[in-house]
């Protein structure tokens, strides 16, 4: 472990695995100033030893790069992207607390809704909202698999001046030339929640997300899911967003099934062009054998939708077989995947 030394320009990557190492690598290679910060040691001084590996068909380089774990940071920092696993989100935040700076910003480089936690532990004006949609796997310590381009978007999470969100929206844009910054955060990352509750249900097979989404037989399921959240983003009085196949209208309670149809079937094919062809959820189950970010992101969509009195039954299906394959109870299987059909 090294100590960080610091300047007022430095950005923290707070979780530097598939995520937080990707925007990291790329940041630094644009001559920002990055410190990545993570857990785990073996990765923390592969990447200080030999640079940080960014491997797949995107674009393949090393980087030089400066890691540390929590315990080595020192100042404080105005900003700090996030990307822990949604579960890690409050100890993260608990961590990196004494680390920022009175005006300064957390972005959160997640799935979920993790925007509400980090606000609750260092306030709303502090806090910007992101969704990323781009496919990478954490390989080994120092490398990592960025597998495929896709929507990143940015914005404030309340209606105040885009200050903070403009700035990481630079910053994002040196990864993705095609960032977006938004006045609806919450519109992506709802529309994330729609599509991340189908991607949870093709984790519980072994197949690819593609394999799983061109499932005719499984079709179902799939509307299912989609309806069941965009029916709690309406209740929230959210307007979903579209993005990479998933259209949210294709989901709404009166939609024609035959746009859910397209959507499934615009998904299948986005998924087919990436070298990330199983989703993180899978991989937590299949390769990384931990638990995954089911309670935090998909069962909540169920808490939020009982306090809105809309019924998630196929949403509480899921997140009971999940739960099943990360105790061991089941396997990921077509098998597991059938057991979702009936209403
Ligand atoms: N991978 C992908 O393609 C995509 C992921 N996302 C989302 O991005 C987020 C990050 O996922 P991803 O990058 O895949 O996850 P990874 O597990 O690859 O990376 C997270 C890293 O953060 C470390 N970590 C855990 N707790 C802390 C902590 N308190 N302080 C510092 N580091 C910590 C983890 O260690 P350890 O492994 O020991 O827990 C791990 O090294 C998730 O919400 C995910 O759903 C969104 C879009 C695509
Ligand atoms: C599949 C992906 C990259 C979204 O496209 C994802 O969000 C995940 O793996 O959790």
């Amino acid at each position: 472990m090294q100590d960080s030394v610091t300047n007022q320009n430095t950005i923290l990557i707070w979780g530097a695995g598939a995520i937080g190492g990707t925007l990291g690598a790329y940041l630094a290679r644009a001559g920002e100033d990055v410190l990545l910060v993570d857990i785990v040691e073996q990765h923390v001084e592969a990447m200080n030893r030999d640079g940080l590996v960014i491997d797949g068909p995107v674009e393949a380089f090393t980087q030089r790069v400066r890691a540390t774990t929590p315990e080595g940071v020192r100042g404080q920092f105005k900003r700090i992207i996030l990307a822990v696993k949604a579960h890690h989100t409050r100890d993260a935040v608990r961590a990196l607390k004494p680390h920022l700076a009175k005006d300064g910003s957390v972005l959160s480089a997640q799935n979920g809704l993790n925007e509400i936690v980090i606000a609750e532990e260092i306030g709303q004006e502090r806090t910007v909202g992101c969704f990323v949609n781009f496919g990478a796997d954490w390989l080994e310590p120092g490398r990592i698999l960025f597998g495929n381009r896709a929507t990143v978007a940015v914005g404030e999470i309340s209606d105040s001046e885009p200050r903070a969100a403009r700035d990481y929206h630079r910053l994002l844009s040196i990864f993705e030339p095609d960032a977006v910054l938004t006045d609806n955060i919450w519109g992506y990352l709802w529309g994330k929640l729609g599509y991340g509750a189908i991607l949870f249900a093709t984790a519980l097979t072994n197949e690819s997300m593609s394999d799983n989404l061109a499932s005719q037989r499984h079709f179902q399921v799939f509307n299912r899911l989609g309806r069941e959240v965009m029916a709690v983003a309406l209740a929230r009085h959210v307007t979903p967003l579209g993005f990479n196949g998933f259209d949210p209208a294709a989901f709404m309670p009166d939609a024609d099934e035959n746009a859910a149809r397209r959507s499934v079937a615009d998904m299948e094919e986005f998924n087919r062009h990436t070298a990330k062809t199983h989703s993180g959820i899978w991989r937590d189950l299949a390769v990384r054998k931990r638990k995954t970010e089911v309670d935090a992101q998909i069962a909540i969509i169920a808490t939020l939708g009982a306090e809105a009195r809309v019924k998630t039954p196929t949403i509480d299906r899921l997140v009971e077989l999940i739960h099943d394959i990360e105790d061991g109870r089941r396997e990921q299987s077509w098998v597991t995947l059938d057991l979702m059909l009936q209403p």
